[in-house]
């Protein structure tokens, strides 16, 4: 039996299959998804086992053989293998790097190269070794230069062998336990606690963990002694790690869907029971109660003995989901956080894999859960550019949940109160069902939205961040005890620093771009890299000392509150979220302790669901306007949207002030009025006239290098090889200076391409994919190709 086998060797574009030979030993083992350990070249390395044949085109005896196999039961479905496989041709990607993103990293093996003395060692090569080994062994990794040169004699001489072998980043978590080895013999009458103790272990189906008995009262010595007398001996039983192991989940509430929840439910269940696969929207205005819908599906699904995958767009922005989920369905539900550890999610993982989790939840990369019988999947706040992936593989979450639901011939639930225009459009056209909630789940009235003219308000002698009417109401809902939510998506102290006698403005000496004033640590930090540098106290340029801070984030904002309300603020943003648990604790410190202000940034627009808040702020409802992308209006159209969905969720009425420089927008006018569709059909008219998504489709080519001219040079010859092989319907962009045009000292140049119908095209993309890879390593210009770019910078 051979086995074809796809390897991580990262030198190349393609991946490559190599034939192995299955050893007689391990024939009734292997299966398609094994993780095996083959020789490759003068290395052993990991690889996955994709296919099983009884023959083979190759000479024989020149197939090696299979090392060993790296689990006991296969990693990979034969779903996930022909899935990564889709996924590599869709993103011109190669299918390895493909499967090492869906699998945890825990599993990606690293190897090491450890040194051994041979049978015809001498004694200075052993006199060098015992000088040189840890544990028996000699890591080369660890030695230094030195070392390294003393040793090669010896590697020459064949007196130092070398050998692979493969280090696991994670191992199963394990507690020592204490477990009866039966005897049927018992300590003597006086040794009371022993006796106790060995009742109660034998009492035991599994052995009794060490904690438990230190936590009972007995000590260390009890066990010895019974160890001693060989009646009981201690071991290791594998644990999970549960993330959540300490919480208590409060049974929740079950509503009774009303009657809107309740049709979008039938269509939804009746698709189900039909076993074909279904895309629906479900657009429901925000607080309409979808989550409920998303429960009552994964229900059924788990009633027909199918589980679910539920995506959500940061799995840490929303612990009142989480918790919805793990007080209806317990231990069922695995949650992938993005701030679990790899060995904590490898464990999430398995509790998928082996079938004791029924339901995941998580971002993104959640998508994969290995499930072998997926019954609904739903992706809540569809319209999220988080699902798609911005490093390679360049996936997007949506198109792969797609692919999952076709195979497992069951729904896919997208929702939003906002969806993106493509979702929309292709519920327009009946491709997608539509399902609409138009009322507030409780037919709460949708909050009242005031827009602020700030050019007017300054003009009217208010240059503060806070105008006259949202001070008032701010002041109002403090004095009533209600809570507010403020947005300003902008982090740090200061946007930038400004010289007011000669315009100098410090940038980051690796991007094109200002350096932002964070005043909690004294710096000037750029948000791109990680450069950081101290404040001057003159210009750099003229040495003036009327060194001013514009534009005001979130660090400020929370200054200007505190002082203009005399009052406790929540902040929230990257820099107050970075620990684990942050955002969790900062929400429910706002919840719980009935904080007057939670301040933030766009990470507090969404999915968040308190009573108590009644007042929602925008303090500049402009800054995603100004973004040069051609999603800049939908952008902003959701976000306030979203935002101002936050207000009047309980029973009071919710009111929202946007502050904004551009009043007459109609993203902000449009959002104002709860008007989607109106939105809807402008932006589409513009998409329309400008020949963009989801009347084209868009590929993005970022080409970046540290030499400007190799970057440029580069540039041109893509865009050469585009126009040469394209219809004249599609369009070229570019090559243009990308809107940051350098970061972490590479320059960078991008093209779009803007296409209905181009039916060569992959074909193109891996010719080019390919160019560059090799081009690459050769002069330093990298060339990243995004098939349906979420950003165009
Ligand atoms: N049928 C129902 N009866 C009573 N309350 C309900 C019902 N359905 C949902 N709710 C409550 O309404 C509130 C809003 O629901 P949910 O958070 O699911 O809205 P949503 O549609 O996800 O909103 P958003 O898009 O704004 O996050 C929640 O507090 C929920 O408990
Ligand atoms: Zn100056
Ligand atoms: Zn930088």
């Amino acid at each position: 039996m051979f086995a074809s086998v796809i390897v991580s060797v990262s030198s190349n574009s393609v991946d490559r299959l190599f034939t192995y030979k299955i050893p007689d030993s391990l024939v009734d083992t292997i299966r398609v998804g094994h993780r095996v350990f083959i020789p490759f070249g003068n290395r052993d390395i990991q690889g996955f086992v994709i296919d099983i044949t009884e023959t083979t085109e190759f000479d024989i005896s020149k197939v090696k053989e299979i090392n060993r196999i790296m689990d006991g039961t296969p990693v990979l479905t034969k779903e996930l293998i022909q899935l990564s496989k889709k996924i590599a041709t869709y993103y011109i990607d190669r299918q390895i790097s493909v499967i090492e993103a869906i699998l945890p990293v825990a599993l990606k093996a690293k190897t090491k190269t450890i040194l051994k003395l041979s049978e015809t060692a001498g004694s200075n090569a052993t006199e060098l070794f015992d000088e040189l080994q840890k544990n028996n062994e000699i890591v080369v990794s660890n030695l230094d230069k030195n070392h390294l040169k003393s040793i090669i004699p010896f590697m020459k001489s064949g007196e130092f062998v070398e050998e692979t072998i493969v280090a696991q980043h994670t191992k199963k978590k394990t507690n020592r336990a204490v477990r009866s080895l039966n005897t049927n013999r018992m300590p003597s009458e006086r040794a009371v606690k022993q006796r106790e103790l060995l009742e109660w272990i034998e009492s035991e189906a599994e052995p009794v963990t060490l904690l438990s008995i230190k936590d009972a009262g007995y000590s260390v010595q009890v066990i010895d002694a019974l160890e001693k007398r060989g009646l009981v001996e201690r071991v290791d039983i594998v644990v999970d790690r549960d993330p959540y192991e300490s919480r208590v989940f409060f049974e929740a509430e079950r509503h009774t869907l009303n009657k809107e929840q309740q049709v979008a439910f039938n269509k939804i269940e009746y698709s189900m029971k039909q076993y074909k696969h279904e895309t629906f929207l479900l657009h429901g205005v925000t607080g309409s109660g979808k989550t409920e819908v998303y429960l009552e599906a994964i229900e059924s699904a788990l009633e027909a003995g199918k589980d679910a995958i539920m995506l959500v767009p940061e799995i840490a922005l929303t612990p009142q989901m989480v918790n919805r989920f793990k007080a209806r369905f317990g231990d069922y539900v695995a949650v992938l956080h993005s701030a679990l550890s790899h060995g904590e999610k490898y464990d999430e993982w398995r509790k998928i894999k082996e079938g004791r989790a029924r339901i995941s939840i998580g971002a993104r990369s959640s998508i994969f859960a290995p499930f072998k019988n997926v019954g609904v999947i739903i992706i809540d706040e569809e319209h999220e550019s988080t699902y798609k992936q911005g490093e390679r593989p360049l996936y997007d979450a949506r198109q792969v949940a797609k692919w999952r639901a076709e195979y497992f011939n069951c729904p896919l639930i997208l929702g939003s109160a906002t969806p993106s225009l493509e979702s929309y459009a292709r519920s327009e056209k009946g491709v997608f069902t539509r399902l609409e909630l138009k009322h507030r789940a409780k037919a709460q009235p949708l909050p009242e939205t005031t827009i602020v003219d700030m050019a007017l308000s300054r003009q009217e002698g208010n240059i503060s961040i806070v105008s006259d009417i949202l001070r008032e109401k701010i002041i109002d809902r403090i004095q009533k005890e209600e809570q507010i939510i403020l947005l300003l998506n902008r982090r740090g102290y200061a946007h930038f620093l400004l010289c007011q006698d000669c315009g100098h403005v410090p940038m980051c000496p690796n991007c094109d771009i200002s350096l932002t004033y964070h005043k909690s640590n004294g710096t000037l930090m750029c948000h791109y890299c990680a450069y950081e540098t101290s404040v001057p106290n003159k210009c750099p340029e003229c040495q003036s000392s009327s060194i001013t801070f514009r534009g005001s984030g979130t660090e400020k904002v929370e200054e200007i509150l505190r002082d203009m309300f005399n009052t406790e603020v929540v902040r929230m943003d990257i820099d107050t979220t970075r620990n684990k648990g942050k955002h969790e604790t900062l929400l429910m410190h706002f919840e719980d302790e009935n904080i007057p202000i939670l301040l933030g940034t766009q990470m507090i627009a969404k999915g968040l669901d308190f009573p108590n808040v009644t007042l929602v702020g925008v303090l500049n409802a402009d800054t995603t306007l100004n973004i040069p992308d051609f999603r800049a209006n939908e952008r902003t159209f959701q976000l306030l949207t979203q935002v101002a969905g936050r207000a009047g969720r309980g029973d009071k009425t919710g009111e929202v002030i946007f502050q904004t420089y551009n009043p007459d927008h109609y993203s902000i006018l449009d959002a104002q009025m709860n008007r989607y569709k109106e939105f809807y059909m402008k932006e589409m008219e513009y998409r329309r006239i400008a020949r963009y998504s989801p009347y084209f489709f868009h590929v993005l080519f970022i080409i970046t290098s540290e030499n400007l001219e190799h970057c440029v040079k580069a540039s041109h010859d893509i865009s050469k090889i585009l126009l040469e092989n394209i219809s004249n319907q599609s369009i070229v962009i570019g090559p243009s200076p990308s809107p940051i045009e350098r970061i972490n000292n590479r320059f960078r140049f991008q093209i779009l391409l803007k296409y209905r119908h181009e039916p060569t095209l992959k074909d193109i993309l891996e010719q080019l994919d390919q160019r560059y890879y090799v081009a690459y390593k050769k002069s330093g210009v990298s060339l990243r190709i995004d098939v349906d770019p979420q950003f165009i910078m």
